[in-house]
């Protein structure tokens, strides 16, 4: 697998995305263009004007970031390279001289909003919501004089790098939130099995089968390949018109994992494989004796020898 050698991400710059995109070998060094969007990001990895994009997908406290899951699902297909952890902590900022009694409207990204309610409810509670496209956006505006706020939410380092005024730090309801982010490329890219992996897949529950989400549910049971993630989303084709998004433990390479997946194709032809890759926190799962490699291989053989008349 070639390293990509220019990123978009969802920018403007300052955002916790931007921050993510950093912790990247090498992406320091590289050509960065921030994108307004998600689905912009990942479009720009599309038409190939570049190799890659870090986007936003999970949130220890808001759970998975629907612009990502959405924008990812659909379209021509796309592979998630690598995947990585950034801890959030949010401060409230204002103009230089404000103070928190100025506060009446506070910008941010939803999924900070949400992080950050109960902190709002309880020390600003008549202030409100303006939705920004990111925390950093939020930031930018407020620097730049938009009138629509007088407060943003956004992490310290844009805060203090537009040298606007913090009001409160660490106002996030949990203090150890955690985001993670994913590296997203083009399909030619499969990264190589470490034996600590993660695969995320975006199966289509199949129209009018009864006890469809069981059996998709079966063939990782089966299997032993636990799920880190599951989530419905709409298709936004239809009411009742549901997908689900889900990481799996394991490598494409590992047989449990290829077995799975052939397992689940029989049931939902429309499954998309979005990638394997290595985990952030490089955790290795338990593989029970039934389930190796080893024992697939032997089953392989065993079945190869009955067939082949020994
Ligand atoms: O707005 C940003 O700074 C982002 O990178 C987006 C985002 C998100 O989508 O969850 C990333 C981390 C925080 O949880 C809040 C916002």
């Amino acid at each position: 697998m070639t390293p990509p050698s220019s990123y978009t991400y969802l920018g403007p710059e300052g955002t916790f995305t931007e921050a993510a995109l950093l912790q990247v070998p090498g992406a320091g060094g590289a050509r960065r263009v921030p994108a307004l969007t998600v689905g912009s990001a990942l479009d720009a990895v599309r038409a190939g004007s570049v190799d890659a994009a870090m986007v936003p997908i999970e949130n220890s406290v808001e759970g998975g970031v629907s612009a990502t899951l959405d924008a990812i699902a659909v379209g021509a297909p796309l592979r998630i390279l690598r995947e990585e952890l950034v801890p959030i902590t949010f401060v409230l900022a204002g103009r230089p001289g404000a103070g928190l009694g100025d506060v009446r409207r506070i910008a941010t990204h939803g999924h900070a909003w949400a992080q950050c309610r109960t902190w709002v409810d309880t020390n600003i509670s008549d202030a409100e919501y303006f939705p920004a496209s990111s925390t950093a956006a939020a930031a930018h505006g407020l620097a730049e004089g938009e009138e629509g706020y007088d407060a943003a939410i956004c992490s310290p380092l844009v805060a203090e790098r537009l040298g606007l005024a913090v009001l409160a730090r660490d106002i996030g309801d949990v203090t150890d939130a955690v985001t993670r982010f994913v590296l997203v490329g083009r399909p030619e890219d499969l990264p190589p099995r470490t034996g600590a992996d993660k695969t995320t897949l975006v199966i289509p529950l199949p129209e009018d089968h009864p006890g469809a989400l069981m059996q998709i549910l079966d063939q990782f049971a089966a299997r032993g390949v636990n799920l880190s993630r599951i989530e419905s989303r709409p298709t936004g084709q239809f009411l009742g018109d549901y997908f689900f998004s889900v990481d799996a433990d394991g490598h494409v390479e590992d047989a449990r994992v290829a077995d799975a997946l052939k397992g689940l194709h029989r049931i939902s032809p429309g499954l998309r494989f979005l990638g394997s890759y290595a985990r952030a926190d490089r955790r290795s799962p338990a593989v029970e004796r039934h389930t190796s490699d080893d024992a697939f291989a032997a089953a392989d053989g065993w079945l190869g020898d009955i067939l082949g008349g020994r």
